[in-house]
């Protein structure tokens, strides 16, 4: 994979995000006068010296997913324009390249989905290459997060397996209420996102870890789908950039009435054992409408069916490990 990127001679700043090289980042912003850390391979932080500023703290996180490239491309090239003049930087700034290895393999994952184990209780998760590396971001974010005060956000990056409905949609923990959610909804809102899930069934996603434990407000964010680095079309993520470029560049987020269509989960389906099989093909599209009491899944005695209103199914994946969710049925808001 990476000498498909040398070969495609993309930026090279894609090829050090890529490559979780933050050498270039770390010496630009640390001669503007910011305090950065680098408290792991693939993790920057940069947050301003002055204890007197009260900054929002942005979390952006991307290759939490090895194959998901998109965001790479993405945020390198906003990250490449920040480090050109790193004054302009009006926030507490993490950056989290998630799975480095994975990356280099172009592959989801190498022993187990990263994305599921943002939690101590990982089961027989617990002894696979990632679980360490959820450790380490783990430990990175709460130190970013650290104290009651800030006003502290965090959006996951991705792209999602399968076309969609909606080719651009987030995944937002319902913990997030109020103005908050308002407010989060208003910036996908303005980065084009065109659906928002609300969801109550964390699963160990970073995003949902970030929620709960420290009140950030974020998502986990679908910008189009799974391509390899130089074939992306970066379009789909055009809105995303334009809003974080503002927000990095401003600390405030732009006024707008532009909400996504607003889902909530009505059923997560679980895969219990090898018997998991589904009543559709796994290349299933998100957000397919099944009509009220239709067959889902069947897995073993379980039965999973739509209930008594329309469900779309988001993110059907049989091919997970038992214990893991093999994907989300969801209802309009
Ligand atoms: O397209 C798919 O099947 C998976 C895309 C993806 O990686 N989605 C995230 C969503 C996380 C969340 O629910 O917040 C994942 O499954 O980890
Ligand atoms: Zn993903």
């Amino acid at each position: 994979m990476m000498q498909a990127i040398m070969e495609n001679s993309l930026h090279d700043s894609v090829r050090s995000l890529a490559e979780a090289d933050f050498t270039h980042a770390a010496d630009s912003f640390a001669n503007a006068g910011f305090k950065v850390r680098l408290p792991a391979k693939g993790i920057l932080q940069v947050v301003s010296s002055s204890h007197m500023l009260r900054r929002p703290r942005l979390l952006l996180s991307v290759g939490v997913h090895g194959d998901e490239t998109a965001p790479i491309e993405m945020l390198a090239q906003l990250l490449a324009a920040l480090e050109r003049e790193p004054h302009a930087l009006a926030v507490d700034l993490m950056v989290v390249v998630g799975n480095m290895a994975a990356i280099t393999e172009g592959k989801r994952f190498i022993d187990a989905d990263l994305n599921r184990m943002f939690r101590s209780d990982r089961g027989d998760l617990a002894a696979t290459a990632e679980a360490a590396r959820a450790d380490v971001i783990m430990r990175a974010t709460a130190s970013f997060f650290a104290g009651p005060d800030a006003d502290k956000w965090h959006l996951d990056l991705h792209t999602a397996i399968r076309p969609s409905a909606y080719p651009t949609f987030a995944v937002v923990p319902a913990i997030i209420a109020g103005p908050r959610r308002e407010a989060l909804l208003g910036l996908l809102g303005r980065a084009g996102i065109e659906a928002a899930i609300l969801n109550t069934k964390p699963a160990g996603t970073y995003s949902a870890y970030s929620a709960a434990s420290f009140g950030a407000a974020g998502a986990t964010v679908e910008l189009g789908q799974v391509g390899e680095f130089g074939n992306n079309d970066l379009g789909i993520a055009a809105g995303m950039s334009r809003t974080l470029d503002h927000f990095m560049r401003t600390g405030r987020l732009e006024q707008n009435e532009t909400r996504p269509r607003v889902f909530r989960v009505a059923q997560e389906l679980v895969k219990r054992s090898d018997a998991f099989r589904m009543a559709f093909g796994k290349d299933t599209q998100n957000f397919t409408p099944l009509q009220p009491g239709s067959l889902i899944a069947e897995d073993g005695d379980t039965t999973y069916r739509v209930g008594g209103e329309t469900e779309y199914v988001v993110f059907p994946n049989p091919d997970v490990r038992p214990g893991l969710r093999a994907g989300l049925m969801v209802v309009e808001d």
